[in-house]
């Protein structure tokens, strides 16, 4: 482990130092590209306007023989558009790190945008290790390149071993961003036998006892991502990170991506991916808060303007604790706020 004072140090001379705190953004949604799709990538100027953030993703979904062209579409779309000018960040998924692709990711993409790449998203991350190459690696190209910000990693929690390392992964450099759930992944690694991309499972369910009578029995449907979307939030905000329910596959079952974002937002996660346009609002719906709760969230602050001692608030005894929830609440309202003009409205916030 290395001293507290050393951990803020730059791995390369010349290398930016790492930020102490993230920066806050607005992050509801990461909006995967295919880079290598020219259609999709010429609406991306248009894209990046009604997205919090545009990701270029270079691996799993992009074909073997497309993976140069992946690769370069992304650089062509980073010089292309100002991402900065509409609060937009951009951010790639890499290659994993074990396949012949990452170099020349790495290697193409900082030296020719590494000043307009905000994160970079590492997948199959397995702990600690993963993290600290690709931390040394990404300071010696900004020092080589003349990157004046830190490229911030996220990780993608894909595998049985990630999850098992997930705190260690979570606290292994400043450079990190947050995480991801993978599900898909995920899925194969530990041998689930599901073929869907996140969501629930029919047949993952609970049954009540059998009754006297022979009455059909209550059942209900659990969720299989309960588990591990706890234990990754817990790990990011224990270390001061972000984290972020990943896909959904089904894009024709609104109601289901809907469900699974939501329960995401409630357990803790700041946004979700979107793989299709059609997902876009849906995150947009989920990942900011409801007016009826932001208005009694601020009623809690204004009855405790220091933030402690107790009050009654409609029967609800309301104290130091409550406080925080209300502030996370009224924090995010705020920020949404200042990107979305109807909400605003609709939040009322001074
Ligand atoms: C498990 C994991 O690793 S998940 C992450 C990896 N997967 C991905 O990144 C997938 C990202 N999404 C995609 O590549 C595409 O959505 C596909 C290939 C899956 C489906 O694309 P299509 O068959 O074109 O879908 P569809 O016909 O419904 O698209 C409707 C329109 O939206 C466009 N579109 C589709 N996906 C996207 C996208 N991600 N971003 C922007 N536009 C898109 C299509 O080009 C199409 O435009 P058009 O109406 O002008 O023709
Ligand atoms: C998100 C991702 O890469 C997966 O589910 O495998
Ligand atoms: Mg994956």
């Amino acid at each position: 482990m290395k001293l507290p004072r050393r951990f803020f140090q730059p791995l390369a001379t010349g290398a930016p130092a790492p930020f102490r705190e993230l920066p806050v953004k607005l992050e509801r949604m990461i909006h995967f590209v295919p880079p290598h799709n020219d259609k999709v990538r010429a609406r991306v100027p248009e894209l990046a306007a009604t997205v919090d953030v545009v990701l270029g993703n270079l691996e799993d979904a992009v074909p073997v023989d497309q993976k140069e062209a992946a690769r370069k579409g992304f650089v062509a779309m980073a010089q292309a558009t100002d991402f900065a000018a509409s609060g937009t960040g951009l951010w790639t998924r890499i290659n994993a790190l074990n396949s012949p692709w990452i170099l020349d990711d790495l290697f193409e993409i900082v030296s020719q945008v590494g000043d307009k790449l905000d994160v970079v998203m590492v997948p199959k991350v397995e702990g600690p290790w993963d993290i600290h190459y690709i931390d040394q690696l990404l300071a010696q190209l900004e020092a080589k390149h003349g990157v004046k910000k830190p490229i911030l990693v996220h990780a993608i929690l894909e595998t049985a071993e990630g999850v098992a390392n997930v705190d260690a992964i979570a606290s292994a450099s400043p450079r990190m961003h947050g995480m991801s759930l993978g599900p898909a992944d995920l899925a194969a690694s530990r041998g689930m036998k599901t073929t869907r991309v996140g969501g629930g499972h029919p047949d993952y369910r609970v049954i009540a006892d059998p009754t006297q009578d022979g009455a059909a029995r209550a059942s209900a449907q659990q969720d299989l991502w309960h588990y591990t979307i706890a234990k990754m939030v817990d790990a990011c905000m224990a270390n001061g990170l972000k984290a972020f329910y990943g896909p959904f596959g089904d894009f024709s079952d609104g109601d289901a991506c809907e469900a699974q974002f939501r329960n995401a937002f409630l357990m803790g996660c700041a946004g979700a991916w979107t793989l299709h346009p059609n997902q876009v609002a849906i995150a947009k719906r989920v990942f900011a808060p409801d007016p009826a709760e932001v208005a009694f969230a601020v009623r809690i602050v204004e009855a405790m303007p220091d933030g402690t001692g107790a009050v009654m608030l409609d029967g609800k005894m309301q104290d130091d604790a409550t406080w925080k929830q209300a502030k996370v609440i009224v924090d995010l309202a705020r920020l949404v706020a200042e990107k979305d003009p109807e909400l605003a409205k609709t939040y009322g916030l001074k």
